[in-house]
């Protein structure tokens, strides 16, 4: 066979055709719109009706100079001279389920799915999610065969099918198959259209640095000036700042975020989740005090700012503490893409399985990781969002460059919720660097805006905050250092946060 462009694969499904749209009618338009291949997919129809109906596709498809392949019957490839056959594991006599086996026959091309929830097909086997995806693509590795996701892709989740379906080797997709959001379309042609120019976007982006941020060398001057046009923002602009959080800290982390400039809306209940999705510049989900009407909306909203481009800052606490913590954070990592990624070395740890830091409940023990500085670059990676690992030296990497930033104070250990706030001021600068000028809403990011710039900005505002509150003669320990806290963050000046910022760029 010849090299397919498997970008773009519209895979048949006649059923799923709006009423009174003609099926030739629909393919022809799809090609018109973009579908880089056409495979026919019949399962309830004779011999003589599939023949007809792929002779006819392959006519339209040669047309427009597009590879057609027939599921399932060689018999009907080769008969109406088709670019190639789709063979799945049930079916004889390629089986192509299995990578490994696939590779071994010399396929072309496998489709890996499915990646979401369908209800085109009966799934005989659960969804693999892009985590899924990336593990297969690793197989891949080192062989010419392509590699398309199938299975509920939709524009809406196209960028964080494409953007999490990478290996850790950096495999990524050659394309992805579509049955019903092209042939369920009125207007196949837009559908197609919309779907392919995501794809080229992205393709152009594809790299980590671009992927995650904007820039893929940062200095300090740079990183400071950004930071402070970001809280500019935040105090000019009052996003609102969606928060899933734990129940021992939703006043101060509300407080915190009024102090900043943000606006807050504290809601868990999964009803609201689609409204609010609608409004907000930002969501956190903070794990803290989990219960299960709360995880339903955190799946939820996390769903939906996928599907608005809305950055997510998620906060994991404590979830090496109990199996429906490391559970339901490894669902809801499976489920939406956050945009960052914070915690503890403990929490940091727990999420990749290391037990290089011990931890009691949400509290970190000991001197954190050897290495922390490639440890979150590697964390950013494979997770491809930002990591921040807070501690007495918190470190921010995208993936490409480490920001090494050593503002705080003591006292922030004394008080519960220091972290849980910091996720507060994070996703207020991320909300802010979504809304900035300049941050281009067609960028094929998952979400516009620099979020590396916004990660350090929420952890500088907390800490330089806690240094100045700290230095108050008013303050006599915990007790008093919280509401000065507040203060302090309602306080902050651009000219304290290049006066005071100790922050250093680490580059690959
Ligand atoms: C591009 C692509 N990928 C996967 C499938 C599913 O193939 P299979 O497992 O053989 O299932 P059926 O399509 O035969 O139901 C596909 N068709 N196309
Ligand atoms: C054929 C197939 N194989 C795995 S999922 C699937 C159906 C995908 O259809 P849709 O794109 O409508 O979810």
């Amino acid at each position: 066979m010849t090299e397919l462009d498997c970008s773009l694969y519209l895979v048949t499904g006649r059923a799923l055709l709006p009423p009174d749209k003609d099926y030739f009618e629909s393919l022809e338009q799809s090609l018109q719109g973009g579908v880089t291949v056409v495979q026919i997919r019949e399962k309830d129809v004779d011999t003589a009706e599939f023949y007809d109906i792929a002779l006819r596709s392959k006519q339209l498809c040669d047309k427009y100079k597009v590879p057609l392949i027939v599921n399932d019957r060689v018999d009907i490839a080769l008969a109406v001279q088709a670019s190639g056959v789709h063979v799945g594991q049930t079916d004889m006599p390629v089986p192509i389920a299995q990578i490994e086996q696939a590779i071994q026959d010399g396929a072309d091309y496998v489709g890996i799915g499915a990646v979401w929830a369908t209800t085109t097909k009966n799934l005989s086997k659960p969804i693999v999610g892009v985590r899924g995806v990336g593990e297969m693509l690793q197989k891949l590795d080192g062989t010419s065969i392509k590699s398309v996701a199938i299975g509920g892709i939709k524009s809406s989740n196209l960028l964080r099918t494409l953007h999490g379906s990478v290996s850790s080797t950096n495999h990524a997709l050659d394309g992805i198959a579509v049955v019903s959001e092209i042939m369920a379309s009125p207007h196949p042609r837009e559908a197609a259209a919309g779907l392919y120019e995501l794809i080229s976007a992205f393709r152009h982006s594809n790299s980590i640095s671009n992927a995650l941020s904007v820039r893929s060398r940062y200095s300090a001057e740079f990183v400071i000036d950004g930071v402070v046009d970001l809280m500019n923002i935040v105090r000019e602009r009052s996003p609102l700042i969606h928060q899933i959080t734990n129940n021992v800290v939703i006043a101060q982390s509300a407080n915190a975020t009024i102090a900043l400039g943000a606006s807050p809306i504290m809601a868990t209940t999964a009803q609201e989740m689609e409204d609010l999705s609608k409004i907000s510049g930002s969501l956190l989900i903070n794990i803290g005090t989990l219960v299960t009407s709360a995880y339903e909306g955190m799946m939820l909203a996390g769903t939906f700012a996928n599907a608005h481009r809305t950055p997510i800052v998620f906060d994991p606490v404590g979830v090496g503490a109990s199996e429906f913590r490391r559970s339901s954070v490894k669902n809801l990592l499976n489920t939406w893409q956050a945009s960052v990624i914070k915690g503890n070395a403990a929490e940091l740890a727990a999420l990749v399985g290391s037990n290089e830091v011990e931890s009691k409940g949400v509290d970190s023990l000991g001197s954190g990781f050897k290495d922390p500085v490639s440890f979150v670059r590697d964390l950013a990676r494979k997770e491809r969002c930002v990591v921040v690992l807070t501690g007495k030296t918190d470190y921010v990497s995208d993936g490409a460059s480490v920001a090494v930033l050593s503002n705080g104070h003591g006292l922030l250990g004394n008080i519960t919720g220091s972290g849980c706030m910091a996720g507060s001021c994070i996703a207020s600068f991320c909300a802010a660097a979504v809304a900035q000028e300049g941050a281009d809403p067609k960028e094929p990011k998952l979400v516009p805006g620099d979020v590396f710039l916004a990660a350090i900005g929420g952890i500088l505002a907390l800490t330089i905050s806690a240094e100045m509150a700290a230095m108050r003669d008013d303050v006599k320990g915990p007790g008093t250092f919280l509401p000065a806290l507040i203060d302090e963050l309602s306080l902050l000046s651009a000219q304290c946060i290049r006066d005071r910022s100790r922050l250093q760029i680490v580059s690959r």
